[in-house]
């Protein structure tokens, strides 16, 4: 794939998003350096290593490395850059707010970058951000670089399909010339380019993942009235999601929604509303059924077992899903704290999560296999449906169990074959 013609970008920050950028624009042909200003990340990087799990990301890196460099050095960034593009993390702050104070240090950097002709933020961001970074342009001297949102919608774990192939790509511009470098910059992207003005696409940004979690949520209350009133959420969600009005998607009943996103954005969302006085009623709901989605997983044991004092419950999964190495907000972080709290002896396995060496994971002990974990447990929670968990076996896991509890936040498995088995088996919205 060759887009034409070639520009010359700088990105900053090597996470997630920075390396799926700048590895895909690469394969469009452009030159780009990536910059990050964790120096492990960046000597990682220059070895041919990959520093995070995404599927295809070493491949395409490998691929481009003609095109694609990496450096800690800001004048080797911005040397001959015609774009720059702003990909650095923007987490929640004490007040639920985005904090911005990465994005501030990128745009302070850029001062003296008279020869840049746009700079471009993908990190999201409350909306009147750019307006913001418009006028430090402005006053740094640089009225004539274009600016433009560029929102990025990747999913981990299909990021660079997503990249490549988007539902559609976002440019929020006050000026054509920008959009139109910016849509060009695409050029080999199949999908649609759609412009507005910035904060229509800040809004855009946010208004997705709220939509999205909205409708976790509202299946998952669903699921617990299906449970109290004995429906098979499952075959609803099935049904509804036939409507194509409402579509298949993010239908899917389970413990809550986690992640790097969902959980910092949607509250970054509802305080932006707080701030102009405005109480986001939906969202705040939506935020609340999932925090308890996860503490009714720990209470639905705690009912199995009288008591979850002393008892051994073993987490299967830890990511906030499959087919990443995320632990941002994975909601296994709340399961095992809640555990922990009530006493009980906290044991767990997931093939790639790195979790950091703090509360509650230094007081758990991670297994090798599924099986490992479960030998001894009192209980077990599926919290992340790794497909590993389909080839556990079953039948010999329930006889080495100290009991054959489960509770299957995601539905994996089949309820009567597993109570065929001999386990205590719960799952969610599910008689
Ligand atoms: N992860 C996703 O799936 C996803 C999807 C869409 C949008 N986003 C948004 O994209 C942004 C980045 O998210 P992420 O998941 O890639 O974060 P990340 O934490 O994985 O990566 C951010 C990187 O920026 C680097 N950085 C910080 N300050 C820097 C600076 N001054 N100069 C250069 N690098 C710097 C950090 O060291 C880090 O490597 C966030 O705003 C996020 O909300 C993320
Ligand atoms: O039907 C569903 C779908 C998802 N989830 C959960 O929701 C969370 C988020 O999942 P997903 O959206 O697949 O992952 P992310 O990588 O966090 O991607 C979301 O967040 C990104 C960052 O903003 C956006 O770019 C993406 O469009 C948006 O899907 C996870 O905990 C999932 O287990 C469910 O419980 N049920």
């Amino acid at each position: 794939m060759v887009g034409k013609p070639e520009r010359h970008v700088a990105v900053f920050g090597a996470g997630y998003i920075g390396l799926v950028t700048g590895a895909c624009l690469a394969e469009l042909g452009h030159r780009v350096v990536v910059r990050d200003i964790d120096p492990d990340k960046v000597a990682l990087l220059r070895a041919g290593d990959v520093p995070i799990y995404e599927p295809g990301l070493g491949d395409l890196i490998a691929r481009n490395k003609e095109r694609l460099t990496f450096t800690l050095d800001l004048a080797e960034t911005l040397d001959g850059a015609e774009i720059a593009y702003v990909c650095v993390d923007t987490p929640p702050s004490p007040s639920g707010d985005a904090d911005l104070s990465r994005l501030w240090t990128v745009v302070k950097s850029l001062e003296g970058a008279a020869h840049l002709r746009a700079v471009v933020v993908k990190s999201t961001v409350p909306v009147g951000t750019g307006a913001r970074v418009r006028a430090a342009l402005d006053a740094a001297g640089l009225a004539h670089v274009g600016y433009a949102a560029n929102p990025e919608f990747t999913a981990e774990g299909r990021a660079v399909t997503d990249f490549l192939r988007p539902d559609r790509i976002v440019i929020g511009s006050a000026d054509e010339a920008t959009a139109a470098l910016i849509a060009e910059l695409h050029e080999g992207v199949e999908g649609p380019v759609v412009v507005m003005d910035v904060r229509s696409a800040e809004m855009v940004k946010l208004a997705s993942n709220a939509l999205l979690a909205t409708k976790i949520s509202f299946i998952n209350e669903i699921a617990t009235l299906c449970e109290k009133t004995g429906a098979d959420v499952e075959e609803v969600a099935r049904a509804v999601g036939l409507d194509h009005r409402l579509g298949p998607h993010f239908l899917r009943p389970g413990i809550g929604w986690g992640g790097s996103c969902f959980p910092k954005d949607s509250e970054a969302l509802r305080q932006l509303a707080s701030n102009t006085g405005y109480h986001l009623q939906l969202l705040s709901a939506v935020i609340d059924v999932n925090n308890l989605q996860k503490r009714r997983a720990v209470q639905k044991l705690h009912d199995e077992l009288g008591t979850l004092a002393g008892m051994r419950v073993a987490l299967l999964g830890l990511t906030f899903k499959p087919g990443t190495d995320d632990m941002r907000e994975a909601p296994s972080t709340v399961l095992a704290a809640r555990l922990l709290a009530e006493g009980a002896e906290v044991r767990c396995w997931d093939p790639m999560a790195r979790p950091a060496a703090v509360e509650p994971w230094s007081s758990t002990t991670r297994h090798p296999t599924p099986e490992l974990a479960l030998e001894g447990a009192d209980a077990a929670i599926v919290v992340t449906e790794w497909p590993q968990l389909k080839e556990v076996d079953w039948a010999g896991a329930a006889s080495v169990m100290r009991r054959p509890v489960l509770y299957d936040g995601r539905n994996l498995f089949d309820p009567a074959a597993m109570r065929e088995l001999g386990y205590t088996y719960m799952s969610v919205g599910r008689p």
